[in-house]
C-alpha cells in the first residue's frame, strides 16, 4: 500500500517535471520556426527528439528526457545556463551544456567542435545527441529547407556522419536508424 502511494507519487512528479520542461521550451521558442516553407513552431524539433528517445530508444530516464526538451533553448534563445540551473538543476543543465554548441565561434569551428566533442560526451549527452541528429536528418528526408541546395544537403549528411561516428556504442536502434538514412544518401557512415 505505502509503496503504491510512493509509486504514484513518484510518477506524478516524473510528469509534471516533464510537462514543466514543455512548457519553458514552448514559451522560449515561441517566436522561433523550423527552415521549412510551412515555418514549422521549433518546438517540435524539441519535444521530436524527446519522443525518438522513448518511443525508439527506450529511454526512460527522466533527466535525458528533460535534456532533450531543453536542448535548444540557451544555444537559440535568451536562456541562460543559470537560468536553467535554477529551475531545473544542475545535473540537466550539465547535459544541455554539453549538447549546446558555442555561439560565439563561427559556424566551421562549431561544426568542427561537435565532430571533435562526440567521442568524450557523457552517455546521456550521447543519447540526446543521436536523437537530435537523427530527426534533423529525417526532416532533411522529408523536406528541403529554404534556400538549401541538394550539395547543402548532401554536406549536411556527411558532417552529421562524422559526429554520429563519435558516436557509436551508446543505442542500437537510433544507430541502425541512422545508418538505414546514411546508406539512402549514399553518405560513409564510419
Ligand atoms: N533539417 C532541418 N534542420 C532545421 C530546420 N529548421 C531549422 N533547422 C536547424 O538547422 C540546423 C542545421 O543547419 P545548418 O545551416 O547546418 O546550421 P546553422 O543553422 O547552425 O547555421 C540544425 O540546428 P542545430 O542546432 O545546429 O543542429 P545540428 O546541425 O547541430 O544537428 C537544425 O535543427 C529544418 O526545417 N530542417
Amino acid at each position: 500500500m505505502a509503496s503504491q502511494a510512493s509509486e504514484n507519487g513518484d510518477q506524478s512528479r516524473i510528469t509534471m517535471e516533464l510537462m514543466r520542461c514543455t512548457n519553458f521550451a514552448a514559451i522560449k521558442h515561441k517566436d522561433q520556426r523550423r527552415k521549412d516553407k510551412e515555418k514549422t513552431p521549433y518546438v517540435n524539433h524539441v519535444i521530436g527528439v524527446a519522443h525518438i528517445l522513448t518511443a525508439e530508444a527506450g529511454v526512460t530516464d527522466i533527466s535525458v528526457l528533460q535534456a532533450a526538451l531543453l536542448h535548444d533553448t540557451v544555444e537559440d534563445t535568451d536562456t541562460t545556463f543559470e537560468e536553467l540551473e535554477q529551475e531545473f538543476g544542475e545535473h540537466v543543465t550539465s547535459i544541455v551544456r554539453e549538447v549546446s554548441d558555442d555561439k560565439t565561434l563561427g559556424k566551421a569551428d562549431r561544426k568542427r567542435q561537435q565532430i571533435e566533442h562526440a567521442p568524450h560526451s557523457s552517455y546521456k549527452a550521447k543519447l540526446v545527441k543521436l536523437a537530435d541528429k537523427l530527426y534533423n536528418l529525417r526532416d532533411l528526408k522529408r523536406c528541403t529547407p529554404c534556400g538549401w541546395t541538394s550539395a547543402r544537403v548532401q554536406e549536411y549528411f556527411g558532417w552529421a556522419a562524422q559526429v554520429v561516428a563519435g558516436l557509436r556504442g551508446t543505442n542500437q536502434n537510433m544507430e541502425d536508424s541512422l545508418d538505414q538514412l546514411f546508406k539512402e544518401f549514399k553518405v560513409a557512415s564510419g
